[in-house]
Order: structure tokens, then sequence, then C-alpha cells
């Protein structure tokens, strides 16, 4: 297949980006990707990015895919992040498909609650592997950590796994908005740095720079 099919939904209205890289409202464009088994939040990940609300009541399962642009300013450069909100259920797995290679970033979510989530992405990262670019960005997500009386994976877990793939870690809640917003600038910090570096410009390490910026669960209940 090639490019990103036509197909998807859109809940704004607005239209999938296929312009070039620059405009006059952002310096230049990402598309990510949210990963993950059905249930996990990704969509409320990317509700609590986009408007800061937090969806409750009945979980209602993403079909297909579905995507919302957000703009970001970071380090001085306007990144405009096309965010991909894929199905987790099995059985829209090879419509998503088609949509990692055009991705330049990777959101992969489990949910501390629930050991499944957890045990699934070692799968998801093969599934990574063999249909995204070799040089995506990844980062791994351990959600719903404002639950932390039914946390079943430990934190340590989750770095011991991200350290293990070399792609960086945090606890987050798509409920209280922790680490939410982080995750996104770090991945546009990630592309910036990745657009132009200049000369005299550090370069950009993504692990320590989350590492360096990422709030823990104020209580953490260990199994
Ligand atoms: N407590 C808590 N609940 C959450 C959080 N994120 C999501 N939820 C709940 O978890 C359920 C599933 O959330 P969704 O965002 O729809 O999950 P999803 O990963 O998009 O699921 P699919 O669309 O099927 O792939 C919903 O009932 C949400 O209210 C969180 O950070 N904390």
């Amino acid at each position: 297949m090639t490019g990103t099919p036509e197909a998807a939904t859109t809940r704004d209205g607005e239209a999938p980006e296929r312009s070039p890289p620059c405009s006059p409202n952002y310096d230049l464009t990402g598309k990510v990707m949210l990963l993950g088994d059905s249930g996990v939040g990704k969509t409320c990940f990317l509700i609590q990015f986009k408007d800061g609300a937090f969806l409750s009541g009945a979980f209602i399962a993403t079909v297909g895919i579905d995507f919302r642009n957000k703009v970001v300013t970071v380090d001085g450069a306007r990144v405009k992040l096309q965010i991909w909100d894929t199905a987790g259920q099995e059985r829209f797995r090879s419509v998503t498909h088609a949509y990692y290679r055009d991705a330049q970033a990777l959101l992969l979510l489990y949910d501390i609650t629930n050991k499944s989530s957890f045990d699934n992405i070692r799968a998801w990262l093969t599934e990574i592997h063999e249909y995204a670019q070799r040089d995506v960005v990844i980062m791994l997500l351990g959600n719903k950590a404002d639950v932390s009386s039914e946390r079943v994976i430990r934190s340590e877990d989750g770095e011991t796994l991200a350290r293990e793939y070399g792609v960086p870690f945090m606890e987050t809640s798509a409920k209280t908005g922790m680490n939410v917003e982080l995750a996104f600038l770090a991945i546009a910090k990630e592309l910036k740095y990745r657009a132009g570096r200049q000369p005299d410009e550090p370069s950009f390490q993504i692990r320590d720079y989350v590492e360096s910026q990422k709030k823990r669960p104020s209580c953490c209940s260990f199994v």
C-alpha cells in the first residue's frame, strides 16, 4: 500500500495534513500515532491534550482511526502535531497498520491497572518494527497512574521494559493530565531537533529530557 489511506474520520472536520511542511501558522508538522490495547486510554489521552478535559462515563471504543491537530511551540518553533488515535481492538489492526509508515512518532500506551495491556507491549513493538519507519520516535506510557489502588504494574517494570527497547518512559494520567502535555512536547522537541539542528545547538536527548521533566505519581502502591 502506498501513502496514508484517505478513509479516516474526523471529529473536528479537519483535513489530514498533506501540504508542504511550512505554512504561515506553523514551522513544521509531525504525525504522531497513539497505539496500545483497547481501553488503555488513548482517546482520553488525546482529548486531555487537545481540550484539557477528561472523557468520563461509558467507554466507547474507537472504530478504525481518528485524528486531531494541535500546534505547540517548542524552543521558538511552532510544531503542528497531527495526532492519530487508533482503535486498540484486534479487528481494526489491518486498518491501522497502513498508517504506521507515515508516522514520525508513536506513543505506546498500557494501563497500569491491566496486566495484559502491559504484557502485550512486546507484541506492539514487534508490529511497530514491522510496519513503521526505522527512525520513528517511540515513547512508552503507563496510563491511569491516578488509579493507584488498582495498580498491578509497578513503575519499575515499565522503566525496565523501556530501557530494554531504548525508549523514553513515563507514567501518565489522562484523567488528571499528569505528564500528558510533556509527552507531546518531548515529541515536538525531538521532531524540531531532527528537522534542523543548528551547528551551535546542543544535541537533544529525548530520554534525558523526559527523565528530568516527568512527574511521578504522588502515591505509589507497589505490588
Ligand atoms: N482513571 C482513569 N481512567 C481512564 C484514564 N484514561 C482513560 N480512562 C478510562 O478508560 C476507559 C477507556 O478509555 P479510552 O480512551 O476510550 O480507551 P482507548 O485506548 O481509546 O480504547 P480503544 O478506542 O478501544 O482503543 C474509559 O472509561 C476512560 O474513562 C486515566 O488516565 N485514568
